[in-house]
């Protein structure tokens, strides 16, 4: 049983049909890149996936909690990162902690979020999701601002979330440094 399927999702915005008849399932395990030129509507189609946007035509069916990394980190900004990556992840029941070690920023836990580096505050987001214990993970341009470091942890923690039984979709212009994913091409 997938944990997302989409039947049938048109996506219209600012008056433009982005795409339609889009089906969809992803399911516990997999890894699924979504490729396509600028303004296909990969981010627009995460946000469909999320629930924050709602499709124009077709049925989105959610089986488990979905988390979005996009390039807004959705921390406080004038809180240390610890305090802010804590408080999601005392209301979610996640261990921000480990999500910090996984993206290799434990030792900025006491750095308020605002000056966090664009390569620091992408890792951040990553472990917001990390830290959210939602089996869907929706990763818009994960890439960007990550270092080679930065980027072999995103694989890692992506790897082991498939591993747990998660499912991961991601936007990326990028191929991810991974084996294994299968790709959705908005474009094609
Ligand atoms: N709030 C909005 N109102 C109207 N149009 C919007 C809005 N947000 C995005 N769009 C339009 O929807 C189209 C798709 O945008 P979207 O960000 O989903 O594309 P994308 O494939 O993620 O692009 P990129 O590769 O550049 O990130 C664009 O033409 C954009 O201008």
């Amino acid at each position: 049983m997938p944990l997302i399927t989409l039947w049938d999702v048109a996506c219209r915005r600012g008056g433009r049909l982005l795409f339609e008849g889009l089906n969809l399932r992803l399911y516990e395990g997999a890894v699924t890149e979504l490729r396509g030129p600028n303004g296909i509507g990969k981010s627009s189609l995460l946000r469909i996936v999320a629930g924050l946007l709602p499709a124009y035509a077709g049925l989105v069916e959610r089986r488990a909690a979905v988390a979005l990394a996009d390039d807004a980190v959705a921390l406080d900004m004038r809180q240390p990162l610890g305090r802010a990556l804590g408080f999601w992840a005392g209301l979610d029941g996640g261990d921000a902690d480990a999500a910090m070690a996984a993206m290799g920023i434990g030792h900025l836990a006491s750095v308020p979020v605002a000056w966090l580096s664009t390569g620091q505050r992408k890792r951040a987001s990553v472990a917001r999701v990390i830290a959210s214990g939602a089996p869907v993970w929706l990763l818009d341009e994960p890439l960007n601002g990550l270092d080679q470091d930065g980027a072999a942890r995103l694989a890692a923690a992506i790897v082991a979330h498939a591993a747990n039984g998660g499912t991961i979709l991601a936007a990326s212009h990028q191929p991810l440094p991974l084996t294994g994913a299968s790709l959705l091409d908005l474009g094609a």
